[in-house]
Parts: C-alpha cells; structure tokens; sequence
C-alpha cells in the first residue's frame, strides 16, 4: 500500500512516501518568517503548500498514485485522539476555524489530493485539538473561559511510546511529562496513556517559542486590546505568529540565534535563556500533577536538536525524574502508521461529527 504523508508545521513543510512501513521519501521544507509573512491568513497559504509537496514528488519521480493520504489534523472542535476520515464537516469546521495553524491545511491538501485520485482516501490522525484533560485541569478563575488544551498530541504520543518501546514496557504503565520544543512549545502530563493535563501551545497558555507568545499577563492585554493600535488580526498574530523570538530578534530559527549569541549579542542570550527559564518552570507544574512521580521526561521538537537549548534546560529539570532527547518528531511515521492500519482495518476510521 502507498501513503503519502502531509504534515504542514508553523515553520516548514514535512513530506514522506510510504510503501508500506517502508519510507520511500521523507522532506521537511522550512519557512522563514519573511516567506510566510507574503501570505496574510494561513488558509492563504493552501496553494503555496501544496505545491510544496506536488513539486517535492515530482523532483524525487514519484508517481502520483497512492492508496490514501494522510495530513496532520487541524483545530478542530475537541475529540478524542485516533485516525478520522475526512469528510465535509470537518472540511467546513476547518474553513471556518477561529484558530489559525498551519496543521488546518493538511486535511484540505489531504482532501483536495485525494480527489484526484478514484479510490483514495483521505484521513488525518491524532489532531493538535485531542483533550483528554482530567475536570480539574480545566477550570480556570474564570467561568466564562475554561481551559482548552492545543498541543503536539500525535508526535507526543509517537515519542512517548518509542519511549515506552525502548524500556520495554507499555506506554500506557508510563507516567510521563512530554515537551515538543518546536516553533509551538507544549507540555503534557501523561499518565498511564492518557493526556491529563497539557497547556494551550497556540494562543492560551504556557511558555513562550519561537513563535508563541506564551502565558501573557492579562490586564496588560486587555488594555493593549483597547488601545487602537491594532486590528483584532494584528492582536492575534502578536500571540501567535508575530509573538516569541520572532517578535523579540525577528527569527524563529535557533541556530540563527545561537549563531548571534556567540558573535556577542547579549539581548539574543537573554530572550533564549528566558524561553529556556519558562520551559523549565512549565515542566516543573507538570511534575505537580504526578505528585513529583514523573518516569522519565522526554524532549522532542526540532529545537531539541539545540545542545545550548537541552543542556540548560535539563541543569533545571534533571532533579524531577531521568530526561530522554528525541530531537525532531515521529510525526510523518506516526501518521504513515495510523493510515495504513486504518486501511488494513486494524484501527478504527472515526467520523467526525
Ligand atoms: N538542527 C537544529 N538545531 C537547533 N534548532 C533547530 C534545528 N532544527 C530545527 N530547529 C528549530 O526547531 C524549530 C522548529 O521545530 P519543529 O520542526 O518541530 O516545528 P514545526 O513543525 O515547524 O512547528 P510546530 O510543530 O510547532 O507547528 C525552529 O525553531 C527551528 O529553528
Ligand atoms: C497543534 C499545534 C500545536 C502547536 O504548534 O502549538
């Protein structure tokens, strides 16, 4: 069976052909904030993108024939995690998303690709919108906005039952704390296979990224907000795109800012150092909610390529529980593995509704 793979991130574009569990082709395109600053709402950059991966498959002369198609599932309303089919409520729900993610354009190019094809289906698996929150982790001092939860549920879980993998055990005798450090930062307390608590790492909570703004101090918002310096678009791109290294140094690529760091720049080293000082006091309320019974700690994303970015991170974090480096993600894998297993009738297809 031939899967194509289509998961689109906030800072590139992850394309892989499977023949089975055989990859044929695995191609991660990066963005620089200037390339994706051309295009005003992300839905904007649905041709871009799929042109990404038409032309990716046909510089490596791979015939566009495949069995299904897989993206990385957008935010959709809360569901439970697994593989979904896509279907016309999920494409409206996606069209008319109030969050903006590049992770919305993998249904609508998974669909639209499909369709091209008689007898390919289109799926997407374990979306960012996954929310198996325990009820006190959702209440907030504030009824009228209870804490939602958007985070990197598909590579987590694919790490952390590499993890469990290698220890040879079962992910779900595990209690964990996962990071993704990628241009998104979420932290996820997972205890016995389950999701209990992660924060909101698109526009609610928790440390800032690259290209997050993180938990930001409330009041000053809301004056900020009725400051008419900013359109409602503006304010939310300065949370959530425009926010993090990228509103502090102009750049959300972490080599670029180590390589400042070392030709003297000390602004550089304090906007890094204090990401790296947020992330660990995220990691540290996490341990919290295990009553400081943590496994094992497991650091994924692309940043945790990063030695200046790890090492400092784990002299905070060590103390808590033993710390894992899985530097980028399973997530091309991961969804390969939901889609074959979807089409050899081994997983459920769920219907979103
Ligand atoms: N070799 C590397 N060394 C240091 N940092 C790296 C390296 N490779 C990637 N990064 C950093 O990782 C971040 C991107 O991570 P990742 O690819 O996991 O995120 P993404 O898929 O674009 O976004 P997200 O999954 O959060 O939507 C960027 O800040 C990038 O600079
Ligand atoms: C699902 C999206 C998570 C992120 O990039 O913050």
């Amino acid at each position: 069976m031939k899967i194509l793979v289509i998961n689109p991130g906030s800072t590139s574009t992850k394309i892989a052909v499977y023949e089975n569990e055989t990859p044929l082709l695995i191609r991660n395109i990066k963005h620089t904030t200037e390339e994706l600053a051309a295009f005003p709402r992300i839905i904007d950059q649905f041709e871009f993108r799929k042109n990404l991966v038409l032309k990716a498959l046909e510089s490596e002369k791979i015939p566009f024939n495949f069995d299904a198609i897989i993206g990385r599932g957008g935010l959709l309303k809360p569901i439970p995690g697994g593989v979904y089919e896509v279907n016309d409520v999920m494409l409206d729900d996606i069209i008319h998303a109030m969050r903006n993610h590049a992770c919305n354009l993998g249904c609508l190019i998974a669909s639209e690709l499909s369709l091209l094809l008689p007898g390919c289906r289109a799926f997407i698996a374990d979306p960012g919108v996954v929310d198996e929150l325990e009820d006190v982790a959702r209440i907030t001092g504030s009824p009228l906005m209870p804490k939602i939860t958007i985070w990197h549920a598909l590579n987590q879980r694919a790490i952390a039952r590499r993890f469990a993998k290698e220890q040879r055990t079962k992910y779900e005798d595990l209690d964990l704390i996962v990071c993704h450090l990628g241009g998104g930062i979420s932290v996820a307390v997972h205890r016995h296979g389950r999701a209990i608590d992660a924060n909101n790492a698109l526009d609610g909570s928790g440390p800032f990224s690259p290209e997050r703004a993180g938990t930001l101090p409330a009041g000053q918002l809301i004056d900020l907000c009725h400051s008419g310096r900013f359109t409602n678009d503006e304010l939310k791109k300065r949370i959530s795109g425009r926010a993090g290294l990228a509103a502090h140094l102009g750049t959300t690529d972490i080599p670029t800012v180590i390589r400042s760091i070392e030709a003297g720049d000390h602004h550089a080293k304090l906007i890094l150092d204090a990401m790296i000082y947020n992330i660990a006091k995220e990691i540290g309320a996490a341990a919290t909610v295990l009553y400081g019974k943590a496994d094992a700690i497991l650091l994924t994303g692309g940043i945790a390529h990063s030695d200046y970015v790890i090492s400092r991170l784990k002299e905070r974090i060590s103390f808590i529980a033993p710390v894992y480096v899985y530097p980028g993600e399973d997530e091309l894998e991961a969804l390969a593995l939901n889609a074959l297993g979807a089409l050899r009738g081994e997983l459920p297809i769920q219907v979103y509704k």
